[in-house]
């Protein structure tokens, strides 16, 4: 499950390295419009909305006046999303739009560089200006660190020489830098995060939100038109979460992303209803349908019969991508009483359109009645530990009625049952621990016992950036130069990695146990796969008497187990991964669970 939460995107996934790049959504003429950039040896900034803005989309830009009496490199800094990595042997792509707001016959050049924050140059290089106009110019630069830094405590800067440029003023607008990107995809995803969750073989990605699709606003919700095409032509957004997103990683970098890693989309539409509570008369759907629609269609539409499947087309991609679930919404249990009607005349104008497209409900499963009758729906539950290794059989009971489940967003965030959303001083995690992984991971057996009306499961949040979060705990942590999985992410790497493709019944686990197990063949190995959570502090033996004519006698376990509050953190990276052994196995085999465990077993049985 992904949104730009936690600077999950900008500042995380997607790779552009430069905070506030294009001024986008800021007030000129204010120090917040300077977020993330400051003078470098006097020069006067500020954001101003430009008489000639670069486009129509970025109306801002920096103006930069050299003062009088200013010597050696004079202009501008970017602090990064919180630091910006600098690795020697890497190449670093750097780019921005500028003009003069006075012709003159000025004759000078741009430093465009990487420091370290006490200013020592780590990359560097000189860019003629051709000469001083008001149209705007781009320049395109390549920086290759002679070194890497110790540190992320760097800046990127952009200057002129104080003495040539005395009095000059020149906007800036759209400035970027990316290093080297995942697959090398241009405007492409950060290669140590894209990484880390490529290694789970995600088989599904949600976009683009959880709240962040649904805006503070009407206005401000998030629009797929607005995050396709040129960077230029993009102009940003204020997010759901506190802060501006660029909308550089945009829909077709998240479907590219998805082909990337072998992944379905799960793309959700807006579904008339944004946070303030406001929602969409009844009857007045038509121009957001139509929205939806266009948005749909420039994933899987066909070029030669709508826009929005030829603007794919034309951005490099004529073949449709793969679609199968589209989410109606966010959370519209939170107004449901509006929710029957956004429902109804979404999926009512859409489905014929769109037939083989299934969508999913985001109100309570069968409350309030929505008609057309969702096949899809999408589950939530943040809850304590304890919770999830109570609720291991908390889809036993669903009937089967063709109805299936999507269980968007779970993680065991807080040890407070009476205040599971509050601080840590109220007992909410900042990181994942074995407890709450481990209660995850009981909660997984009962889905993966129920995957016949269950078809997708996702933690939730995915990312956060540590220096600046709206919410903990998260499966990946990182920071600007280091990603830090959680001991929650091994269980879900676990399960990803050991899915099997059957089910295999047995013994049940007592439902309000501490114990709990599922198994699967596959069918390729023929090999078995038992999955055990031990979800307390005292070890737990089990035995296995398994009804299959052959047996090995060897068997794999794979094993990730710690102490209750055991985490990863920055200053504790692996301090829980999963460790392999080999055990023995047989038609009658024990095997002992350690405390607070995800044990995955593999064995040949058949
Ligand atoms: O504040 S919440 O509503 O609990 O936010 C939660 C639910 C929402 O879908 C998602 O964006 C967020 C965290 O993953």
């Amino acid at each position: 499950m992904f949104e730009d939460i936690s600077h999950s995107g900008d500042g995380g996934l997607y790779a552009e390295m430069l905070q506030n790049r294009a001024f986008q959504q800021v007030t000129p003429n204010t120090a917040a419009a300077l977020n993330a950039w400051h003078s470098v040896n006097g020069a006067t900034l500020n954001v101003v909305a430009d008489t000639i803005p670069v486009s129509s989309a970025l109306p801002n830009s920096l103006q930069v006046t050299v003062p009088a009496g200013t010597v050696g490199h004079v202009g501008v800094g970017n602090e990064g999303y919180f630091g910006i990595k600098v690795t020697a042997g890497s190449t670093y792509t750097a780019s921005f739009h500028y003009r003069f707001t006075t012709a003159s016959a000025f004759k000078g050049s741009f430093t465009v560089g990487l420091q370290t924050a006490s200013g020592e140059s780590l990359a560097s290089t000189s860019v003629p200006i051709a000469a001083a106009t008001t149209a705007w110019a781009q320049v395109n630069v390549k920086l290759r660190p002679t070194r890497s830094a110790s540190s992320t405590a760097n800046n990127f800067t952009v200057t002129l020489d104080g003495a040539a440029a005395s009095g000059q003023t020149v906007n800036f607008a759209l400035f970027s830098l990316f290093p080297p990107t995942f697959k090398n995809r241009p405007n492409g995803m950060r290669v140590d995060i894209a990484t880390t969750l490529a290694e789970m073989r995600p088989s599904f990605f949600r976009l683009p939100g959880g709240n962040n699709l649904e805006g503070q606003t009407i206005s401000q919700r998030w629009q797929w038109n607005a995050t396709v095409g040129p960077l230029l032509n993009r102009p940003g957004r204020v997010g759901d979460w506190g802060y501006v997103n660029t909308d550089g990683l945009g829909l077709m970098e998240y479907l590219d992303w998805c082909e990337d890693l072998g992944m379905q989309a799960i793309m959700a539409i807006w579904s008339g209803f944004s946070l303030d509570g406001e929602a969409i008369a009844d009857g007045d759907l038509g121009p957001y349908i139509q929205q939806a629609a266009d948005q749909i269609n420039f994933v899987i539409g066909d070029p030669a019969k709508s826009a929005p499947a030829a603007l794919r087309a034309s951005l490099g991609h004529p073949a449709a991508y793969p679609l199968k679930y589209v989410e109606v919404g966010n959370e519209d249990f939170f107004q449901p009483s509006t929710y029957t009607y956004r429902w109804h005349d979404i999926v009512t104008a859409l489905q014929p359109e769109f037939p083989n497209i299934h969508f999913i409900a985001t109100s309570d499963t069968f409350s309030p009645v929505l008609s057309p009758n969702p096949l899809q729906y999408d589950v939530h539950v943040y809850q304590t530990p304890t919770w999830f290794a109570q609720n291991s059989f908390f889809y036993d009971g669903f009937e089967r009625n063709a109805t299936t489940y999507f269980e968007g967003e779970y993680a065991a965030i807080s040890l407070n049952s009476s205040d599971i959303f509050g601080t840590p001083a109220d007992g909410r995690l900042l990181f994942p621990t074995m407890q709450s992984s481990t209660g995850e991971a009981a909660f997984m057996t009962g889905l993966e016992r129920n995957s016949d009306i269950v078809f997708s499961a996702s933690y939730a949040p995915l990312l956060n950036h540590l220096a600046n979060s709206q919410w903990t705990p998260n499966l990946v942590s990182f920071d600007a130069g280091t990603v830090y999985p959680s001991s929650s992410y091994y269980v879900q790497k676990l399960f990803s990695l050991n899915r099997g493709d059957a089910y295999i019944p047995s013994t049940l686990p007592t439902p309000l146990g501490t114990l709990f197990w599922s198994v699967v063949r596959k069918t390729s190995t023929k090999e078995i796969i038992i999955k055990i959570s031990n979800t307390v502090e005292t070890a737990a033996p089990v035995t296995f008497v398994l009804p299959f004519k052959t047996v090995a006698t060897t068997g794999t376990a794979q094993v990730l187990s710690g102490a209750q509050n055991a985490s990863n953190t920055p200053t504790t990276p692996s301090f829980v991964v999963p460790k392999n052994s080999t055990i023995r196995t047989g038609k009658t085999f024990s095997y002992q669970a350690p405390p607070f465990s995800l044990s995955v077993l593999t064995l040949v049985a058949h």
